[in-house]
């Protein structure tokens, strides 16, 4: 048996949210591990890549409200780790002009007074060309979006939690959480014990909740990242400053559709389908459904003639969703000393260093900066109801 390490806390998982969470712990000198199973970096669970999309566009006012934040928490990181980690691009949103989700995006963009472009469909291919906006639909433009460079950014606050005196064991799975006042943590490398512990596991979560006795509904899917070429180099590129895009409808998919410019990989632009196919996080690539990419096929052919419609590379990233989409950032309903992180259901990444802080918030019992009535697993209640 390993003799036991002792810390303030102990988080479980080195993505997005705990390398976040971890570094807040650490910057209120909190003693703190981060446990990561795989060796780092990694390409296994939801974090990896070249980028993300930040972006103030929500149907929801409390998510634009949040990245009001977040991009000063990003910025902030910038600046401690001296390194690029956004390049402003612009959104484009479009969508059916007074139906589904586009009306909600355009009135929070306007209510919140997010810098904004409205596009008429006079001067849409002026500001946006080799694009076609659909009959019936509206265009915007949020000014504030654009890409983070997530691995760099991955790693960018890895260091800094490290040069705040933070420990990262990666390569340690951890196999068993014994709750209690002191909660001890079992790894395949080691044991510790924390008095408080910070659950950030990803599509993992439910497997590492079943140690504590619950299980929370959520599901996780497998996502074909698709990158398509343009057929003149440079039509959309990050140089020529075309924007990230999302689709909020089209005649192909209900679900959304969203798109970065040309940057990571020269001459392709990434364009994914906000859904996927139903995956255990451990057997991933036995997932091989490519019904998704058939249809982003056809909605590039028709909205984006400049690419060819033909996936050029293709890469495999998972979402952990929740029922209606919104995150889980709650205290464990049994152990008010365990905190969870997770359902961030495909669009987390922007939100880090919010959800860093907020984890942190509960997990050191202070009050949260914002309203988490959003966040919380009483939510679930009909959908687990032997678990609470
Ligand atoms: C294709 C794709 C595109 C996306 N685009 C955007 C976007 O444009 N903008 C945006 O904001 N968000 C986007 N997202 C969502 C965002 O990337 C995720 O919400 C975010 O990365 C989730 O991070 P996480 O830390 O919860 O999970 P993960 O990154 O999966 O981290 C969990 C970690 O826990 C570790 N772990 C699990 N179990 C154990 C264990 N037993 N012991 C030790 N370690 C363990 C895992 O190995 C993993 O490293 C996208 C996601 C995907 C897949
Ligand atoms: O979170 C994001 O911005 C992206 C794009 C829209 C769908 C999900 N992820």
């Amino acid at each position: 048996m390993f003799a036991k390490q002792d810390y303030d806390c102990v988080v479980i998982g080195a993505g997005v949210q705990g390398s976040f969470t971890a570094y807040q712990l650490a910057k209120h000198n909190k003693k703190t591990l981060l446990l990561e199973q795989f060796i780092l970096p990694h390409t296994r669970g939801s974090s990896h890549g070249q980028t993300r999309i930040i972006r103030r566009a929500y149907e929801q006012d409390f998510y634009t409200q949040m990245m009001g934040e977040g991009y000063q928490l990003w910025a902030q990181l910038e600046k401690e780790a001296g390194v690029t980690l956004c390049r402003q691009t612009g959104l484009l949103v479009m969508g059916p002009e007074t139906s589904g989700d586009f009306p909600l995006v355009k009135n929070t963009l306007l209510k919140n007074k997010v810098p904004t472009v409205i596009l008429s469909r006079d001067n849409f291919h002026q500001h946006i060309p080799n694009m076609v906006l659909s009959e019936g639909h509206g265009a915007l433009v949020d000014q504030t979006a654009g890409v983070l460079f997530a691995d760099r950014a991955l790693k960018a606050v890895q260091d800094q939690f490290r040069k705040l005196g933070g420990v990262i064991r990666d390569n340690e799975k951890v196999t068993e959480i014994e709750p209690g006042p002191v909660v001890k943590v079992t790894t395949s490398g080691g044991a510790y014990q924390a008095r408080n512990v910070v659950i950030t596991a990803g599509p993992w979560t439910n497997k590492l909740l079943a140690h504590t006795g619950i299980q929370l509904p959520l599901e996780t899917i497998k996502i074909n990242v698709c990158y398509w070429r343009e057929k003149i180099p440079g039509t959309y590129s990050v140089k020529q400053r075309f924007p990230c895009f999302l689709l909020t409808e089209c005649l192909e998919s209900r679900e959304h559709i969203y798109g970065l410019p040309s940057n990571e990989y020269p001459d392709l632009v990434k364009i994914c389908y906000h859904m996927g196919s139903k995956t255990d996080p451990d057997y991933r690539d036995l997932q091989t459904d490519t019904s998704d990419i058939d249809i982003l096929k056809r909605c590039v052919s028709r909205c984006v003639p400049g690419l060819v419609p033909e996936p050029a590379v293709v890469e495999s990233c998972m979402y952990t969703l929740t029922p209606d989409r919104h995150f889980v950032l709650d205290y464990h309903p049994n152990y008010s000393n365990i905190v969870i992180g997770a359902g961030f259901s495909g669009h987390g990444f922007k939100f880090g260093p919010v959800i860093g802080k907020l984890l942190r918030e509960l997990s050191l019992g202070e009050e949260p900066s914002f309203d988490l009535s959003p966040f919380k697993i009483r939510r679930f209640q009909s959908e687990m109801k032997s678990d609470l």
